[in-house]
């Protein structure tokens, strides 16, 4: 028969957990203390065990530890206040299979939860199809390295938590690949999923676009327009760059992240969200919180579960794979020599997977198809070469006059009457020539600059990823 260890100093709870288990036809035996829990002689009893991360005289990581190395069969299921939901993600880090958050809400939850895992102890065939199945269907390589692997799986667990993400990598290491594949694994993937760049908007855009506006709220504001907290409220909300929110909008966002509730732009009333929030960076936020650039509380809120996804030199033995899954992508049918191959696994990619993504992409869009890349083909930069001529021929030149000539002929024909359109359309157009406008501008001085993205954007005053916001490469 089976038999179930709870060890919980609750005594209600550890009695309603027996309760419930033992109506499913199986033993329990309740401890709770860590003492108690010493007094077990026999631990090859259990088929399952319920820990709770807090008890009175012991870390209830430590009681998971000795429960790992006294039955390594048996799985086991953390249970954890809200407040402890960092240290239930840990265990799951130590072994822990699941786990589950106090007060119970969902009895149904923990019913499916003790079937799969007395059905399936370990990270089992079902899950693991499952998984794999998702990862597939969002073209997300799940790596061969152990870090990588153990992250995906990680973010898998706690996919189905209504808990903050937060994750933190270098730029092009794959945080909204992630996000995505976490979005998909939730019990929300049926809600949508929303992005935003905190760094690529003003911050009264920004504002405006992360919690609405009410009609007359700014010039141009002619109706009430909800914003993306309110869309997402049954899906997921994705802050990219969050530590490129100003210091203002942060204090907004933490009201947000305690109360799940926000007021819209020019508007009083106070609406209400249940979005799932996953924030990402690729500065360090503790390190910014000492900078004064973030706030302490706010990195806080958002960090209950923290990814680290480590950049692409820190696991170079999932580059051959990558390289496979991006010729795959590209739809041609190239290959690479032995020693390309291995050029490409010295290159320290500091744009990571994006880098690798589209080194892969441009070279099958150049050569024939079934084509063998030799080190020749390569880019300078990946064979050490220093360029004599650097990427100023790629960047095209732009004719951009004639655009905003264009422009200002339709406009100038709108305002005379001699052509019709709505406001709304005039507003949309103008949107459009403003990214245009941006575009062109980082094109031209990208061309001076003979392709030098960080003297571009000192030039121009902005960050070189709203230069790639701008160039379509985010
Ligand atoms: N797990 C993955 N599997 C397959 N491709 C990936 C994966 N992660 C990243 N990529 C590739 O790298 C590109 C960049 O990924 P992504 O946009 O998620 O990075 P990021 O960390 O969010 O970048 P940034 O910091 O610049 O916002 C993707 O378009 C994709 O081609």
């Amino acid at each position: 028969m089976e038999h179930i260890l709870i060890v919980e100093d609750e005594i209600e709870l550890g009695r309603f957990l027996s309760r419930l288990i033992e109506l499913k036809g199986f033993r329990t035996t309740h401890v709770k203390s860590g003492k108690e829990f010493d007094e077990i002689t026999d631990f090859s009893l259990f088929t399952l065990a319920f820990i709770d991360v807090r008890l009175p005289d012991r870390n209830g990581i430590d009681v998971l530890k000795a429960m790992k190395m006294q039955a390594p069969h048996c799985p086991c299921v953390v249970m954890t206040g809200y407040s402890t939901v960092k240290i239930a993600v840990d265990a799951i880090k130590h072994g822990a299979a699941d786990f589950i958050e106090k007060p119970f809400e969902d009895i149904n939850l923990i019913d499916q939860l003790i079937d799969r895992l007395l059905a399936n102890p370990q990270f089992d065939v079902g899950e693991e199809a499952e998984f794999k199945r998702i990862a597939r269907e969002l073209g997300c390589f799940l790596g061969t390295s152990r870090s990588m692997h153990q992250l995906y799986e990680l973010a898998y667990k706690i996919a189905p938590k209504q808990v903050t993400v937060l994750i933190e990598g270098e730029t092009g290491t794959g945080k909204e690949v992630l996000t995505k594949f976490i979005h998909a694994a939730s019990r929300r993937a049926a809600g949508s999923l929303l992005n935003i760049n905190c760094g690529a908007l003003s911050e009264t855009i920004l504002e405006s676009e992360l919690f609405g506006h009410v009609k007359g709220a700014f010039t141009g504001a002619m109706t009430d327009r909800a914003g993306y907290f309110e869309a997402a409220s049954s899906g997921t909300l994705f802050l990219d760059e969050i530590a490129e929110a100003s210091l203002s909008t942060q204090v907004k966002l933490l009201r947000v992240l305690e109360t799940g509730e926000f007021i819209k732009i020019g508007g009083t009333k106070t609406e209400r969200t249940s979005a799932r929030i996953i924030a990402a960076s690729h500065v360090n936020l503790d390190e910014a919180v000492q900078r004064g650039a973030f706030r302490e509380d706010l990195l806080f809120r958002l960090d209950v579960v923290k990814l680290n996804i480590p950049p692409l030199r820190e696991r170079r033995e999932d580059i051959p794979l990558l390289i496979d899954l991006f010729i795959e992508q590209s739809g041609e049918t190239i290959t690479f020599s032995p020693d390309a191959l291995e050029l490409l696994q010295q290159h320290d990619w500091p744009g990571n997977m994006r880098e690798l993504s589209n080194l892969i992409r441009r070279t099958a869009a150049i050569v024939k198809e079934g084509a063998i890349i030799t080190p020749d083909l390569l880019p300078d930069r990946i064979i050490g070469k220093k360029k004599s001529f650097p990427i100023a021929a790629s960047v095209e030149p732009v004719r951009f006059p004639d655009e905003w000539n264009d422009f200002s002929k339709k406009v100038m024909n709108i305002y005379n009457g001699s052509e019709q359109q709505s406001l709304d359309d005039v507003l949309s157009l103008m949107k459009t020539m403003e990214k245009r406008t941006a575009t062109a501008l980082i094109k031209k001085s990208l061309h001076e600059t003979a392709g030098n993205r960080k003297e571009t954007a000192q030039k121009l005053g902005v960050t070189t990823r709203k230069l790639r916001y701008y160039l379509n490469e985010t």
